[in-house]
């Protein structure tokens, strides 16, 4: 039986994770990246990249356990093997502090992260406006090597990537058999999908080598993330905000925020604004849908809507979009034994 010939559309963490997931569990196929934006300019390059889940209203609590289990093994087991450095992951611990106590003072991933407590009040001292917090390590990535790392592994199996912008899915229809929707934002225009909106995000990439423990607010908007070759300072969280400019009155608020959390921030040097939106959507879209157009199909997989949690979960949603294609490819070759008979 001929090969299947896939193409997934997006370039970003989702479209490459997903692409090197089904080229390495489906042998019966060809992989083709399609994309308009190659890192380091996707929304993915700008994101903190920390193993922090955010909750998804739209999807059952099990099922993104799951996501965020299989995200976190997997980036684990290439933190401990020698593909770490190129890869651009590493382990960090650090806290998360409340003002109040929060109504999940267990969170539901709290036995996915490691070593997973209540800070103590010795702890606590250093942040006198917090009253609870918890303590934690988890896994970071820095972003564009681990985009880089992605892409590498993705050519050294023999898959193609192609620089192109898609108005409609169905111009991928005379070259491949089945097609992967990964393209985040881009998809409130090319699928028409309202449902997925942006929301703006604001972050300083900053020289302090000194910072190694990661600090996080609660209320999601304060961050210092350190990582491999700077630490990531945030941020802002802006619905409907589509614009890619700094804003310079955002960068002295979020430094000046950080600095309230850890005074030395204060020696910070070589500050660079970064910007990027979060593809958001109450529930990921994971799912096929057959395109049909004067008779003829073109089935479609859809994996985007990852809003603020895409590197929290990619992995997991990488391998539920795989599995959607192999039901895709099962289907074509059913039908075309059939046509056959
Ligand atoms: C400031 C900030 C901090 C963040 N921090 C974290 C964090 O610490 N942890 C975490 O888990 N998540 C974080 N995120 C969220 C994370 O960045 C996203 O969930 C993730 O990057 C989404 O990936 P994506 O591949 O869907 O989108 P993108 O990276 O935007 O990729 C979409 C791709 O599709 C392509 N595309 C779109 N439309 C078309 C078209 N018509 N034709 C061809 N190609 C197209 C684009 O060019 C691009 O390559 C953060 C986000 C921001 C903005
Ligand atoms: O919330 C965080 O800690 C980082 C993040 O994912 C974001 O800014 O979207």
């Amino acid at each position: 039986m001929a090969k299947q010939k896939i193409a997934v559309v997006g370039a970003g963490l989702i479209g490459l994770s997903t692409a090197v997931y089904i080229s390495e569990s489906i042998s019966k196929c060809s992989v083709t990246v399609i994309s308009d934006k190659f890192t380091p300019n996707t929304t993915s390059d700008v994101a903190a990249g920390m193993l922090i889940p955010h909750t998804y209203l739209g999807i059952p609590i099990h099922q993104q356990k799951q996501w965020i289990r299989e995200t976190f093994d997997y980036l684990f087991e290439i933190n401990n093997s020698s593909e770490a450095s190129d890869a651009g992951i590493h382990l960090v611990s650090g806290w998360q502090i409340f003002k109040t106590i929060p109504d999940e003072v267990l969170p539901f991933w709290s036995d996915v992260v490691l070593g997973f407590r209540s800070m103590t009040e010795e702890e606590l001292k250093k942040f006198p406006q917090h009253r609870f917090g918890q303590a934690f390590t988890t896994l970071k990535c820095d972003c564009p090597s681990y985009l880089l790392w992605l892409e590498k592994r993705l050519k050294g199996n023999g898959s193609q990537v192609y620089a192109r912008r898609i108005k409609d899915l169905w111009e991928l229809h005379s070259k491949y058999d089945i097609v992967v929707n990964c393209s985040g934002i881009g998809s409130r225009e090319l699928m028409g999908d309202l449902e997925i909106y942006p929301v703006r995000g604001q972050v300083l990439k900053v020289n302090a080598p000194w910072v190694n423990h990661f600090i996080r607010d609660g209320d999601g908007l304060t961050y210092i993330y350190p990582g491999i070759h700077n630490v990531t300072l945030g941020g802002t969280r802006q619905k409907d905000n589509w614009s890619l400019s700094p804003d310079p009155r955002s960068s002295k608020d979020i430094f000046d925020r950080c600095c309230a959390l850890e005074p030395s921030l204060q020696r910070a040097q070589d500050i660079k604004e970064r910007v990027g939106v979060r593809p958001t959507r109450l529930a990921v879209r994971l799912q096929k849908e057959i395109l049909v157009h004067d008779g003829k199909k073109l089935p479609v997989v859809h994996n985007y809507g990852h809003g603020s949690g895409g590197f929290s979960v990619h992995r997991g949603t990488a391998k539920e979009a795989a599995r959607l294609v192999g039901e895709c490819i099962a289907a074509l070759e059913g039908a075309s034994s059939k046509a056959k008979l």
